[in-house]
């Protein structure tokens, strides 16, 4: 029958239910455990958790590296979860928004025995869900036990190999809508919708003027920053670089902006301003995403190339200061005939911002 969902749509579904505080069951092998994510689990769900099996808190080695717990997996640590932990301190583990003035009441007990890849799963959907990086995982006996318990409660279930695997391919974009919108850089501006397969944010793609598809297309990949495309923040150069992108087209007389709802670096806004508050803590840009337990930079650029191929276009100028930016174009086949810098909006309270991303994440100057 074709009613099965797919793992995309299996996936959709338990980012849904992890934002809910709703239990997922994810299975690999003969193996089976219950998920949930340490910042939305109810308190009386920690009960059922810890009737079903031993729980974890499954976090990334970053945030490891800062509860000075040893990650034994890799990119990953499993941290048990003992009697006496209370929710509250499951999310002060979690969550580093009080690790200087409330410091970590380890040490941590990690688990080095078994397999850690029911616990990387639930990690992975706690970050799809923009969630904070940490779940709560209990284990269960067997898969079949899993599966009981998923039927019986009516769970999402996941193959957690399958979620893994599906993230190496490039997610295809449906283009949803189009219309033409005058700006004021540019009466003749295009809107496109486009709604990726894999049921995540939509993303835009803006024609500017009258772009030459059998030409390299002046080009810039935006990701969206409230803070600065709306607010006007000082803390970033977004907003200037959005202006510049879009002047810079209509001055050429054609261009594309693709505008990519990855906020925060794809971490979400809401960690976006968890990282915030830890950069007026005194950390960099860089450290606070570690700290959150994230990369520094979480992204999926080959978005941009797909749209821009759906669009028709082969070949461009891409408007970046981010050499990562130009190669993740080339991975989703796209050509980037020339890097065009874009460099505006340095202002007193983002030089320090500036300086750490040259610094630290390869950007150019
Ligand atoms: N996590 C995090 N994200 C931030 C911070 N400041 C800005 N951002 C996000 O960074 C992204 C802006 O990056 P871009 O300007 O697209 O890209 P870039 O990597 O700086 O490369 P350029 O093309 O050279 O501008 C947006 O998603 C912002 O929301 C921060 O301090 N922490
Ligand atoms: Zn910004």
């Amino acid at each position: 029958m074709g009613l099965k969902l797919s793992i995309w749509e299996q996936a959709a579904r338990a980012r849904a239910d992890l934002r809910l505080g709703a239990v997922v069951v994810l299975v690999r092998g003969g193996a089976g455990v219950l998920a949930a994510g340490a910042e939305t689990l109810p308190a009386e769900r920690l009960d059922d958790l810890r009737e079903a099996g031993p729980v974890d808190l499954a976090v990334t080695a970053r945030r490891a590296t800062t509860l000075k717990a040893r990650a034994y997996d890799g990119d990953i640590a499993r941290i048990a979860v003992d009697a006496d932990y209370d929710l509250a301190r499951i999310r002060a583990t979690a969550d580093p928004a009080r690790d200087l003035s409330d410091p970590m009441k380890g040490p941590f007990h990690t688990r080095r025995e078994g397999d850690a890849g029911l616990h990387r799963a639930a990690v992975r959907l706690a970050k799809q869900a923009q969630l904070l990086p940490a779940a709560l995982v209990a284990t269960l006996p067997s898969r079949k036990a899993a599966e009981a318990v998923a039927r019986e409660h009516g769970l999402s279930l996941i193959d957690a190999d399958a979620l893994l695997a599906a993230e190496v391919n490039a997610i295809g974009m449906r283009p949803i809508s189009a219309a033409r919108v005058p700006m004021e850089v540019s009466e003749r501006g295009r809107v496109h919708v486009f709604r990726p397969e894999d049921g995540s944010e939509e993303h835009y793609a803006i024609e500017i003027g009258a772009p030459d598809r059998a030409k390299p297309v002046l080009t810039r990949l935006h990701s969206a920053c409230f803070t600065g495309d709306v607010l006007g923040s000082l803390k970033c150069d977004c907003g200037p670089q959005l202006r510049a992108a879009m002047k810079a087209m209509a001055d050429e007389g054609a261009g594309v902006l693709l505008y990519l709802n990855q906020e925060g670096r794809g971490i979400g806004l809401a960690n976006k301003m968890r990282a915030y508050s830890l950069q007026d803590q005194g950390f960099d840009t860089v450290e606070a995403n570690h700290r959150l337990g994230f990369e520094d930079d979480e992204r999926d650029f080959r978005i941009g190339g797909t749209i821009l191929r759906r669009l028709g276009y082969r070949a461009v100028r891409l408007l970046t200061n981010n050499p990562r930016k130009v190669g993740m174009m080339g991975n989703a086949g796209l050509r980037v005939i020339e890097r065009v810098p874009l460099q505006v909006g340095e202002t007193p309270q983002n030089a320090h911002y500036l300086a750490t991303k040259a610094a630290k994440s390869g950007h150019l100057l």
